[in-house]
This record gives structure tokens, sequence and C-alpha cells, in this order.
């Protein structure tokens, strides 16, 4: 292993826990049936070499299924031109003729491939692959199915895809294949689900590594101040300069646009006056066209840009080492969504900071969209009832200024143990507890203040502005119910 970590990726040794995970998956360990396991490893951890090594060194073809065709592209490209490694993927989205090749390819009595890449839908929904996978089982060429991205198995974490629930269906159909399932975020409820889904929580190995990334501080600033846009571009041009990369995550469309073009005005404003300039934006959302995005993604990467205001849409899979920002302009669904998210951050080792501003109304207005229909979403009840505990979570860390921020997250991931001491005083509220004027950020605390005008009357999801409608229409008529009596009821 050692050798093929070295040769064939160019690594000098193994981050924890790469080696026991690939070990396990390739020879399995004392005390385990099988060679299932669960992986939680931090965003940016390394979890990839967890399963491309054993790919390599078992042969067979291993199966990995990931949610997103871009991430998957740039993993397939990697892993051919690269390092060498034969991989391939099917996705609805390919030519004939590159599909027609990979249905080839895996048709073979044994196949050369080590890695096929698949999204959860084409699992789902594509006869031929399930007949190929079956003979690739009868033949004992399946070497393992791997599901990244596991949280989206489960519908209580905070990025559930529908088509990962139908993944369990793998342990039914080939018993004797490996399924390791990896992800940087899961709290326990969400891990007990995730392997009960697929079938292995009887039989999975678990290996986690502390969530901990010491070099990225933990900052939360209440938003009073910033909703005027270009008071918030005057504040990431004085703070971040026109030289360090970041995100700036919204929470809508709009936001993002909004916001880019703020903190380039400013940026311009800065030019003419000769002041130190801020940095130059781009905005990314799903509504942006694909190559557009694409474009501004590489721009980012390259420096060009150096900040993304962007929706959630933007993150996942990118590898862009040297990001020293992450704001989250409003608060996020999740404290699994925050984590991941801040993880974009500081991933070469060096000081970071995540800042997320607070505001009671974008609290309110996170509760109304999770009341709207989603795609796939189920029941409106449903989803509350499934929303409302994250969300909760969510506003309780941010109104703490107390309790260490860093160990309230590890607890909240299921870290125990996560001494406030460890922190080093990297997060506002130990700042705060240790009198650091100015606290993190070097600025005046105006908490206080900005919190007395920021009130807003929790209502429960439907008491907005459909329902006042509703109401003041009469409200929908009901059939009087006869009345009955306690009694009566319980016949
Ligand atoms: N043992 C290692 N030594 C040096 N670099 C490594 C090692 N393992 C992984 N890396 C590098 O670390 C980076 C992150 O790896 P990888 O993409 O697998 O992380 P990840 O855990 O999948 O992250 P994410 O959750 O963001 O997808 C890559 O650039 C990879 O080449």
């Amino acid at each position: 292993m050692d050798l093929c970590n070295k040769e064939v990726f160019g690594n000098e040794a193994f981050r924890s826990p790469q080696f026991s995970v690939a070990s396990h998956a390739i020879r399995g360990g004392r005390g385990y049936a099988g060679r299932d396991c669960f992986v939680l490893m931090p965003t940016g951890g390394g979890k990839s070499l967890c399963y491309q090594l054993p790919a390599i060194i078992t042969g067979g073809v291993t199966v990995v299924c990931s949610p997103l065709l871009s991430l998957i592209q740039d993993q397939v490209r990697h892993l051919v031109h690269d390092y060498d490694v034969p991989a391939t993927y099917l996705s609805s989205a390919q030519t004939e003729t590159d599909a027609r090749a990979a249905f080839a390819e895996l048709r073979k009595d044994k196949p050369t491939i080590r890695l096929l890449y698949v999204t959860p839908e084409k699992l789902a929904s594509s006869d031929a692959l399930w007949t190929c996978l079956e003979a690739l089982y009868d033949s004992g060429q399946l070497a393992r199915f791997v599901i990244d991205e596991a949280h989206c198995v489960s519908s209580w974490g905070h990025d559930f895809r529908p088509d990962y629930k139908k993944l369990g269906a793998l342990k039914k159909r080939f018993p004797d294949t490996p399924v390791m399932a990896l992800t940087a975020t899961a709290t326990m409820t969400v891990r007990a689900d995730v392997l009960k889904s697929l079938g292995i929580a009887r039989t999975a190995r678990c290996f986690t590594v502390t969530f901990n990334r010491p070099n990225i501080s933990l900052i939360v600033k209440h938003k009073k101040r910033m909703r005027d846009v270009s008071a918030f571009a005057k504040w990431v041009a004085d703070r971040y300069g026109d030289k360090k990369a970041g995100i700036v995550y919204c929470l809508s469309r709009d936001e993002t646009a909004t916001l880019a073009a703020a903190i380039n005005a400013e940026r311009a404003r800065r030019f003419k006056t000769g002041e130190r300039p801020g940095p130059a934006a781009a905005a990314y959302n799903a509504g942006v066209p694909q190559k557009e995005r694409t474009r501004i993604q590489n721009a980012w990467t390259a420096g060009d840009v150096r900040v993304c205001c962007a929706t959630i849409a933007f993150g996942m899979g990118i590898d862009k080492p040297d990001v020293r920002y992450v704001v989250h302009y409003s608060a996020p669904k999740s404290l699994e969504g925050l984590y991941q998210e801040i993880g974009r951050a500081g991933r070469d080792g060096k000081e970071a900071e995540a800042v997320t501003l607070y505001a009671a109304s974008d609290i309110t207005r996170l509760r109304r969209i999770n009341a709207m229909p989603q795609p796939g979403g189920g029941r409106r009840a449903d989803r509350i009832k499934k929303s409302e505990p994250l969300l909760r979570e969510v506003e309780a860390f941010l109104l703490n200024r107390v309790d260490c921020r860093r160990a309230r997250l590890m607890s909240y991931l299921g870290e125990d143990g996560f001494e406030a001491r460890r922190c080093g005083v990297t997060c506002d509220a130990c700042a705060r507890r240790a009198g650091i004027a100015g606290g993190l950020l070097g600025e005046e605390d105006t908490w206080d203040e900005d919190a007395k005008t920021d009130k807003v009357i929790r209502k429960p999801a439907g008491s907005g502005a459909t329902t006042r409608r509703k109401k003041a229409a009469g409200g929908r008529k009901r059939k009087a119910k006869p009345k009955t009596t306690t009694r009566a009821k319980k016949k």
C-alpha cells in the first residue's frame, strides 16, 4: 500500500485514517465479518484515497456513487490523466458513444477499468447497468460499492437525495460485495440512519477522525449593520483586501448578484479614490448557465476573481487550498451545512476565517423556505418536522455568545470530549471570555445594541403571507361538524 500511495498518487505518507480504511477494505479486520465500512473524515481530509487505493490493489471493478456529475468528471479526469488509473463513468448526460464504450468495457470477462463512477440517479434507473453489475457479481469482478457523500442517504441529514435512499437495494442484491460509505458530515442520528438504509448497520466498521479544523477561526457577527450591502462590501474590502481568496454564501440567487455587484462597485470606487483595493467578485448560483459557472469557478481558482458570492450550489468537490475566508451572509439551514461550507477554507492548513452573520429575520426566512414545496421533498408537515430541529440548532449556536463555539460544533457533530481549552481562543466566544478587546475581528462589539432593533416575533411556519391572505378572505370554509361528546366519540 505504501508503494502504491507513493508511486501512483505521489504521496509521501498516509493521513489518518487512510491506511486503516484501505486495509479494512482490502483485508477486513479482526472481529468484523465483512469489509463494509463507514468513513467520517473532514472535508479535504483525503477520503478519495481510502477507496481509490484498494480499487487499484485488489482489482475488479469498484463502483463509486457520487452526487454530482461535475465532481465525477473531475475525479475520472484526474485518475486517468494524472495517475494513469483506468476509470470511467456513466451518466445520463454523456454521449451515446461514450456510454457504449463504458458498457462494452463492463461486459468484458475481466474489465480493465478499476473504478466506475455513477450518479445515484443512474444507478437507480438503468436496467442495463444493473444487468452488467449482476454479471460482474457472478464472475467475482464486483470489487466494492463506494457511496460518496453518504449523508445524502439520510432524510434526517441536511442534503437528502431521494435517489440515494434507493442504494439500500445494493446490499440486498449483492450481499457479498463490500460497501464503503464516506462523508464529511453526519451526526449520530444521520450516521445510524445511513448505516441502516444501506443495510450495513451490523457489519460496518466505523472510522472517524477529529472534525476540528484548528486553523479556521469561528466568528459570529450581528448582521444589522451589514444589511446595507454597500456597508458589507466596504467591510469585505477593509478586512480581506484584494489578494485573499474567499467565498460569501448567500441564501438566494438574487442575493449572490446583489452582493457581487456591491463588492465590485466598492472595488471600482476605491480605484478612483486610491484607497486600499477590495476584491473582484462574481455571482455563482444554480441559475447561471453551466458554461458560465465553469468559467467563474476557473477564474476564482486561478485568482482572477477573488471572492465568489454563491449559493450552496458552489463548493462541493472544490479543492482550492488557499481559501482564506468563508462568510455566511445569511444563516445556514443546518450546522452540518455550516461545517461543510466553512470547511472549504484553509485546506492548506494555514490560518483562515469563518464569519457567520446573524439576523433573527434570516431565521424566519429560512423557516419559510423550509416550508415551501421542494422536488421530492415529501409532505409539508414532514419537511417542517425534519427541518425545524436543524434550524433550532443553528439558531442556538449563533445566539450563544458564552460557550466555546468550536466545542459546541464538535459536540453537535458527534465528537464527544472536545474541551474548550483546545480551542486556543480561535472563536469569538472564547475571545470574549478571555477579554480580548475588539474580539477576533478587532471591532467594537455592537451585538446587544444591534439585537435590540432586530427582534422578530417567532411565528410557527404557515403563519406567513398566504395564511394571512386566507384569513383576510374569511379562511377556507369547513363543513360544520356535528357536535359529539367524548363518550360518543369513543364508541
Ligand atoms: N496522504 C496524502 N498525502 C498528501 N496529500 C493527500 C493525501 N491524501 C489526500 N491528499 C490530497 O488532499 C486533497 C483532498 O483530498 P480529497 O479530495 O480526497 O478530499 P475529500 O476528503 O474527498 O474532500 P471533500 O470532502 O472536500 O470532497 C487532494 O488534493 C489530495 O490529493
